[in-house]
């Protein structure tokens, strides 16, 4: 039986309805129900349903033979696993942003987010030095209230930054789903786990 972790939240929806595309019948339970551990015996596979930056960590640890992660949270997270495949799903894109005609101020100017090893990475490659304020959530409030001077974000439809006075300055990386797997489970289920690769494959939203 394969395991593999789901996203809670906005990625959740789009994960499914592709796993349905690929014929896998997933019962009406997965949108109904608070589960968290659905398993479907009719696929063989167990499904678990987890917040979108602990996937990773599912899968890592083998508890998950597959999970399905954002773009974002595997460059932040640098975790020992595989990327199977770009789902093309959930699409938006990661960067800098801040109030228009404010310059970056001071020896370190500050930088909010809630991708600390990203923004550190990419200030770095920049050769600028910053000070990284790790932040969980509206971080669009960091530079309108004097926190810090940009943020690092995701941007999807540009609402967020416009409705609060931002721009983007930057554009750091583009951002989709991916499937995901653990390289012991990969070695040892290879033959199952590529057979379902090729059915998402063959659904797969073109870009
Ligand atoms: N507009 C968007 N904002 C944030 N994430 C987005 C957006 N569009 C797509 N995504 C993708 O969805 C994932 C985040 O999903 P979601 O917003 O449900 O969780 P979250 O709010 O970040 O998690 P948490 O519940 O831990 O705060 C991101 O990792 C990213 O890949
Ligand atoms: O470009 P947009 O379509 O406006 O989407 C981007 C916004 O959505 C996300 O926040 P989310 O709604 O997850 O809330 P959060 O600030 O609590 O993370 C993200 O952090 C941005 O703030």
């Amino acid at each position: 039986m394969l395991t593999i972790a789901m996203p809670k939240g906005r990625i959740f929806e789009e994960a499914v309805e592709l796993l349905r595309r690929a014929d896998y019948m997933l019962p009406p339970e997965f949108e109904e129900s608070r589960k968290l551990v659905i398993d479907v015996a009719e696929e063989n596979m167990r499904f678990i349903l987890a917040k979108p930056m602990d996937v990773v960590t599912y899968v890592e640890h083998g508890v998950a033979d597959l999970g399905i992660a954002g773009k974002d949270v595997l460059m932040e997270e640098e975790r020992n696993v595989y990327e199977l495949l770009d789902l093309q799903i959930s699409r938006c894109h990661l960067a800098v942003a801040g109030l228009p005609g404010v310059k970056m101020n001071g020896i370190a100017p500050r930088v909010a987010t809630k991708y600390p090893n990203v923004a550190s990475t990419y200030f770095r490659e920049q050769g600028e030095q910053v000070e990284i304020i790790r932040l969980n959530g509206s971080i669009e409030l960091a530079p309108l209230i004097g926190l810090a001077d940009r943020i690092v974000d995701i941007v999807s439809t540009g609402r967020t930054l416009k409705e609060n006075g931002l721009v983007e300055l930057e554009r750091i990386a583009d951002v989709t789903s991916r499937l995901i797997v653990n390289p012991a489970s990969y070695r040892l289920n290879g033959e199952v786990i590529e057979r379902l690769v090729d059915r998402l494959a063959a659904v797969i939203p073109q870009p």
